[in-house]
């Protein structure tokens, strides 16, 4: 109607706004300010719609939001549920299932002949089928065994895990496991347990497995990682750095306890948490570079003691567990063997002796918890001590017999089946009727199929967590803001389980109470020191464990020693510990090279690269400092008592991408070479290593020209503040199957080294006895090197110390008068190669013919032999140190240098050149 009236009305407005001041009253001014300020402001529309948005429609949002929340969480806490009573069901029938297989089982691995072996020879062991292996005897008779599991020589390490895998998975239910390779030397334990980079072996796949379902768990885990070896009766870290030298603190001593809480213990052994695979891989590849193997007749990388992995599982909030903490052992045993077949001696028989004493003990302990005695012989032997609680009634325990397909080697397969036989005949019931076989297989069977079920079903909930978890973090997921909140790992129950991700991520990181840990799990001071955590309190205390600084070397004469024809060695080629950990960095040096990165800052050993060499496995040359003398072994004592300097684990594995201090592409192992003073470097040429003696030594001026032939460059580093040059050596590689066992991880993870080697410095307490021996090549081109180490030797009360260096060779001239002689000497004062009276001369007395007692065969060749030191007679008059030498019982052809503890016998050299002694060991 009237639409058009504001607009005169306006129109009447501007007319009086545009001169019509009559209408300009005070009233109308009033009235045009109130409209403009009852007109909606822009800020006030946004409350408006803000305050509408806190009412009514937002809180009906949020209400949708907070109950698909609580569905989300009240569905996965059914799912958590739900999984763990399938891991329960699991666990029972899995249990049920090992119980009927026998909770010690045994398998038999026949070992595939190599190709350096003779094909022609009958084949006596053959396997049937899948349970049963026929032996062949003479006169067309044989006999079959059978076992759990035979697995033929084609047998993949694949198929072997698979049968290994159920007893992995019962010691995440909180089982005690012991895994471990009984057989022959030679006849593929190693190879079982180790493996190699194209089929791992049973080791990393466990840890692997292990892990792997650790993830899938949802139980938080701390798992640490443990490495020993017993080496002739006595216990060894191998994750502890052992001294290299005379003057190196002693590690402090394992010792076996029993624990009531956690079963065995071993006091001092370092147990190293480890948060994943790579961790755990890692630290078992530094262990293995420690194990002690020597080339023996049968195995040129023989395993001299008994390898033990520990790997400790402790789960705090998971009652289905069987226990809090258990562990599961695995163990490659030493090989049994026959001393009169392997001809061994010397250190070599020492170590079968050991050996066969305890896997003979181990037997007894198997066969009497089979029968369950009543009385098991568990201290009988220190393995069979340590591996108590793992071996016991409530444990899972499978061996793995090895045997060689060979007849040769007929005995001792007999000797293995029979101890297997001896191990898995009651449990797998022999006496049982077929009857109640039968039942027992289609038990079996049952718990099996009825295991795949659960298995399935355990999968599918599985993905059924993730799924919901993952819509859960989802709608709950905040705004993305700047602020870092620390995460802190923690061990709590209330967390919710379904938190997957986060439980993968903290795996190992979980901390508890000291009091809640069992004994064993809890860190001894030296494994704090290992993992650096305890590194800074001790520094701050101003109580560093530092070794004790070597003394800077005065002299380095040298011998010249002539090789012609040198006799060949079939056995005693020592690899020392180091010469395997050289092994393995062919492609993987960074364990290697940061573990003696430690030892280079404190000027002890530093890292060289040697180049390529021919490498002649039948050959060894060897160099040794013995340190035998009381008053040695009296340092030794103090020293080991206040030892405390390690190197961390955790440093270790943190320099892992430290360069090396030279490089090589060529295969290599490490060697200990020698500091020589600087004024006697002159005239050596390129091609030598030097052997120095200190001030101590005043008289004996060696002049010995080592072999290196080629690519020896020389190094200076700095000890107490003097430059001392050293010599660096290049040598081959030892054959080992470890040195390209982790070599996938090593290339991920260490780009540059293909391979280091190692240089140290011998003191003269190091260097008191050179022991030599060479090859039988006479062109010294083969350097099979041993680097040092000290060996130890412990009585109950009495602990004796035997470094072991490198060999050495030499390729210097000799006079031919020398060679008329069995015995001779290189003076000090630079008579050398005199005719030697070892009587009248040192006071030392060798007969030639116990000497030649050794040798089978006469030949025409001049070999450099060696004299090994073995035992001391206390008894002799000359015993008494710092008077007269002792008197030396020489039990090898070694060239035999004494070292100057007394002024007579520093005196001299001793070598042996023995014109008619080869090898015939
Ligand atoms: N199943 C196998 N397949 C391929 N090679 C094998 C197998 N078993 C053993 N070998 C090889 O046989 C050699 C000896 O094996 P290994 O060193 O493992 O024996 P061992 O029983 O550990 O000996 P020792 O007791 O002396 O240490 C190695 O070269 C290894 O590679």
């Amino acid at each position: 109607m009237d639409s058009r009236q504001p607009v005169q009305n306006l129109g009447e407005t501007i007319h009086s706004l545009l001169g019509l001041k009559a209408h300009l009253t005070s009233n109308w001014v009033k009235s045009v300010r109130d409209i403009i300020k009852n007109l909606p402001s822009e800020k006030s529309s946004a409350d408006i719609k803000a305050k509408t948005l806190e009412t009514g429609d937002s809180l009906d949002n949020e209400d949708v939001e907070g109950n698909a929340v609580s569905k989300l969480k009240d569905e996965l806490a059914a799912l958590t549920a739900k999984i763990n009573q399938l891991n329960i069901q699991r666990r029972q029938v899995l249990n049920e299932f090992l119980d009927l297989k026998g909770n010690i089982r045994v398998f038999c691995r026949v070992r595939p002949i190599r190709v350096e072996e003779n094909y022609g020879c009958l084949r006596p062991v053959v396997a049937l089928d899948s349970n049963n292996v026929l032996l062949r005897l003479h006169d067309n008779k044989s006999k079959s065994y059978s076992f759990d599991k035979v697995f033929h020589p084609g047998s993949s390490q694949d198929e072997v895990f698979s049968e290994i895998e159920p007893v992995v998975k019962s010691a995440l239910d909180g089982y005690n496991a012991c895994i471990f390779a009984y057989g022959q030397t030679g006849t593929g334990k190693t190879f079982t347990m180790e493996g190699n980079p194209d089929s791992p072996g049973v080791v990393p796949r466990t840890i692997e497995a292990l892990f792997k379902q650790v993830v899938e768990s949802n139980h938080p885990f701390l798992i640490s990682f443990s490495m020993l070896e017993i080496y002739l009766g006595n216990l060894q870290d191998l994750l502890t750095t052992q001294p290299t030298k005379a003057t190196d603190p002693m590690p402090p001593r394992l010792s076996i306890k029993t624990d009531p809480k956690s079963g065995i213990e071993i006091n001092n052994l370092a147990a190293i948490q480890v948060n994943d695979f790579n961790q755990a891989l890692r630290l078992y590849r530094l262990g293995c570079r420690f194990r002690t193997t020597a080339s023996t007749n049968s195995n040129t990388t023989s395993s001299r003691s008994h390898c033990m992995i520990r790997i400790s599982i402790t789960c705090f909030d998971a009652p289905e567990r069987r226990r809090e903490t258990n562990k599961i052992w695995l163990v490659d045993l030493g090989g049994s063997e026959r001393v009169l077949k392997t001809k061994a001696w010397g250190r070599r028989l020492d170590e079968g002796k050991a050996i066969n004493l305890s896997l003979s003990a181990l037997g007894d302990v198997i066969n009497a918890l089979q029968r369950k005695k009543r009385h098991v012989p568990y201290r009988n032997s220190k393995l069979t001590r340590v591996l108590k609680d793992s071996l016991g009634e409530d444990s899972k325990t499978l061996m793995l017999v090895h045997v060689s397909p060979k007849e040769e080697d007929l005995c001792e397969t007999i000797c293995s089946l029979n101890f297997a036989s001896r191990a898995k005949s009651i449990h797998l019931g022999h006496d049982d009727s077929i009857e109640i076989r039968d039942q027992k297989e289609a038990s079996m069977k049952n718990l099996q199929q009825k295991m795949e079920r659960i298995e399935e079903e355990r999968l599918k909930v599985r993905g059924d967590i993730e799924k919901l978890s993952e819509e859960l973090e989802n709608l709950t997921r905040p705004a993305p803001s700047f602020e870092v909140k620390p995460q802190v790992p923690h061990l709590s129950s209330e967390e919710p389980l379904y938190n997957l991700k986060v439980k993968k991520d903290r795996i190992g990181d979980v901390t508890a109470p000291l009091s809640q840990l069992p004994g064993f799990m809890r860190s001894t001071f030296c494994s704090r020191r290992k993992s650096g955590r305890d590194l800074h309190t001790v520094e701050e205390k101003g109580q560093v464990l530092g070794r004790r600084r070597r003394r800077s070397s005065h002299r380095a004469e040298s011998v010249t020693f002539p090789v012609k024809n040198i006799s060949e060695y079939n056995s005693e080629h020592s690899i020392s510990k180091s010469s395997c950990l050289a092994g393995l960095n062919m492609k993987s040096s960074a364990d290697y090279e940061t573990d003696y990165s430690i030892e280079t800052v404190q000027g002890d050993i530093n890292m060289v690269t040697f180049g390529k060499q021919e490498k002649s496995q039948r050959t060894s040359i060897r160099q040794r400092a013995s340190l035998s003398y009381p008053e040695q072994c009296g340092n030794q004592k103090k020293e080991k008592d206040n030892s405390t300097k390690f190197p961390t684990i955790g440093d270790c594995l943190l320099h892992k991408s430290e360069p090396l201090t030279s490089s090589c592409t060529q295969r290599s192992k490490p060697v200990q070479a020698v500091p020589i003073a600087e004024e006697k470097c002159d005239g050596s040429g390129p091609n030598r290593t030097w052997i120095s003696h200190n001030s101590k030594v005043p008289i004996c001026e060696f002049k010995v020209e080592a072999f290196i032939s080629h690519n020896t460059t020389k190094k200076q580093f700095d000890v107490e503040g003097v430059e001392v040059p050293v010599a660096e050596v290049i040598t081959e590689k030892p054959q080992t199957m470890l040195k390209d066992l982790f070599a996938e991880e090593s290339r991920s993870n260490s780009p540059s080294a293909s391979h280091t080697t190692q240089t140290t410095t011998l003191t003269q307490d190091f260097v008191d006895g050179l022991l030599l021996e060479d090859n039988a090549s006479g062109t010294l081109s083969s350097p099979d090197m041993c680097s040092g180490r000290l060996d130890q030797y412990e009585d109950d009360d009495e602990t004796y110390l035997i470094p072991t260096m490198q060999a050495v060779k030499f390729d210097m001239p000799c006079p031919d008068s020398i060679l008329n002689y069995k015995e001779c000497s290189f003076s000090p004062t630079g008579k050398e190669n005199h005719i030697f009276d070892s009587k009248r001369d040192t006071g030392i007395s060798i007969s030639i013919s116990e000497l030649e007692s050794h040798c089978q065969e006469v030949s025409t060749e001049i070999g450099i032999k060696d004299k090994e030191m073995e035992d001391f007679d206390d008894s002799s008059p000359l015993s008494s140190i710092g008077t007269t030498p002792r008197s030396f019982k020489w039990t090898s052809q070694r060239t035999l240098f004494m070292g100057p503890r007394t002024s007579e016998v520093s005196k001299h050299a001793i070598c042996y050149i023995t014109r008619n002694c080869t090898k015939q060991w």
